[in-house]
Parts: C-alpha cells; sequence; structure tokens
C-alpha cells in the first residue's frame, strides 16, 4: 500500500451498509455543491445501481441528510457497447433502478454514452471524453478530470469499472477513456474511464457485497498482488472507502475501520 491506506467499513448486511453508504454520498455531495455548485460522480454497473437506489432513495431524516439529485451530474465508469434500453446497458440498469423513481423535480443530468457510434469503440470512447472535457473544461487547461465520486464495484477476477486483471488498458496513461473489445465479462464490448482517471478522483467507495466476494476481497487487501481494485487502493489510499458486507470479508486480515 501506499502512504495512506483506504477506509474498509463492514457492515452486518447491505441494510446496515445503505445508511452509512448515504451518509458518505450526502457529505460527498456537499463537498462537490460547495466546490462548485454540482455535484459530478461516475457510477458503474453490476449490483450498484440497486444498492444506491436503497441508500439514496428513503425520504431524508433531517436537514442534514438531503440528497438533491437536480444538483448532480451522473457519467459513467464504465459502460457497455450496446443501446440505452438494452439488457446489457449500465445506463437502463441506472434509469430502471434509481433515475425513474426520483420525480420530475428531482432528476439529475445524466450524460450516457453517444450510441451513434455503436460500431466504432474508439470514436464512442473519444466521443464520451469530449462529454468529460465540456464538463470539466477543456483538457489543454486540465490534466485529467476531478469527479467528486466515483461509486464502483468490484468483480469476483479484481476488476473495477472495465479495467480487468492483466490487461495493457492499466498501462494507459494518455486517454481519460478508452474502448475495450475483449472484456473477459460479457458484453465483450465497452468503454470504460482510465485508471489515471479514477485515481484522481476526489473520493472513491467501491461497494462490495456477498460471500462470492471474500476470495477476492482476500487477494485485493492482504496480498496485494497488482489486481485492478488493489491498484484504486495503492493510488487513492485514504481517499477510497470500501463499503462491504461481513460475508464480503471473511477471512481478509486487512484492520476494518468503524464508520462514524
Ligand atoms: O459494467 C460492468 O460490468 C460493471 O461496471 C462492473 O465493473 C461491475 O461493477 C463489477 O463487475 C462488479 O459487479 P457486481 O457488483 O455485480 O459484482
Amino acid at each position: 500500500m501506499g502512504k495512506t491506506q483506504p477506509n474498509l467499513y463492514a457492515f452486518p448486511s447491505v441494510n446496515a451498509l445503505a445508511p452509512a453508504l448515504r451518509f458518505y454520498i450526502i457529505e460527498a455531495q456537499n463537498a462537490g455543491f460547495a466546490r462548485h455548485g454540482a455535484f459530478k460522480v461516475a457510477v458503474s454497473g453490476g449490483s450498484l445501481p440497486k444498492t444506491l437506489a436503497q441508500a439514496l432513495l428513503t425520504p431524508a431524516s433531517g436537514p442534514n441528510d438531503q440528497v438533491d439529485f437536480a444538483r448532480w451530474e451522473i457519467f459513467f465508469a464504465d459502460e457497455r457497447a450496446v443501446p440505452l434500453d438494452h439488457a446489457d446497458s449500465n445506463y437502463a440498469l441506472l434509469k430502471a433502478e434509481l433515475l425513474d423513481k426520483l420525480p420530475a423535480e428531482q432528476q439529475p443530468k445524466v450524460h450516457p454514452i453517444n450510441v451513434a457510434h455503436l460500431d466504432d469503440l474508439q470514436e464512442l470512447a473519444d466521443q464520451y471524453e469530449q462529454t468529460l472535457v465540456a464538463s470539466f473544461a477543456s483538457r489543454d487547461s486540465v490534466r485529467l478530470p476531478i469527479f467528486d465520486l466515483l461509486l464502483l464495484g468490484c468483480g469476483p477476477d479484481g476488476h473495477t469499472c472495465s479495467l480487468f486483471p492483466g490487461h495493457a488498458l492499466l498501462r494507459e496513461t494518455d486517454a481519460w477513456v478508452a474502448p475495450i473489445e475483449d472484456s473477459p465479462k460479457p458484453p465483450p464490448k465497452r468503454i470504460t474511464l482510465t485508471l489515471p482517471v479514477v485515481n484522481h478522483s476526489v473520493r472513491v467507495a467501491f461497494v462490495a457485497t456477498g460471500a462470492g466476494k471474500k476470495d477476492i476481497m482476500k487477494q485485493i487487501f492482504d496480498q496485494n498482488i497488482g489486481l485492478p481494485c488493489a491498484l484504486v487502493n495503492e493510488g487513492t489510499g485514504e481517499r477510497c472507502s470500501w463499503f462491504v458486507d461481513e460475508p464480503a470479508v471473511e477471512g481478509v486480515s486487512f484492520p476494518r475501520r468503524a464508520f462514524l
């Protein structure tokens, strides 16, 4: 690990995890509002949108518990090269789990991929990079976009976004968004934020739940063999927080932190 270490927060269940995740997201949201009047967040697919909905769709318990989606800008940390209403689309998933459940006046600004370029992955990635450029100022003026928060999942092989173990994409140093034609997790054609962009975020949160994650969690936290999730831990240190349930970290010796 680098100078500082990620925060590992473990909860007995997803029901116990959700309110803590909500608290953490609201803190990141308010920091974004204070910094630039908006909350710029990128989300992954997988099981994350469902957990997010559980965390965010409950009514506010008080003035410090407000989620103001109208001032959110939502990007996709990775996306599959499919139409936006396709069963594999991360946008469709987020829409069904979260966006469709928000009232009209609370709709965030959402940045889906430009489906006009589905048959040219490089162009699809370049266009999405231009979407980031437009939101984060020009590439010439900023070396890397700075998201207020990335909300990511962790695959059973240690991948995150569409950054897979041992893949050449892990060495990308220039692009903000890259195409991948050979994702080992179907569907094979995707675009993804690159590692430098992920590591440059103000905060990164992983959500990993279920016993199916415990072997990979041991490898990420206790063995550090260069898996993509471990590279994010290393690159972000204490800016990185893991929200996990106990079954996902059974047997992991890395110290957990109490969520206060
Ligand atoms: O498009 C994707 O495939 C996801 O963005 C991917 O990176 C996901 O987050 C992980 O595979 C974890 O998925 P689970 O949370 O379902 O285990």
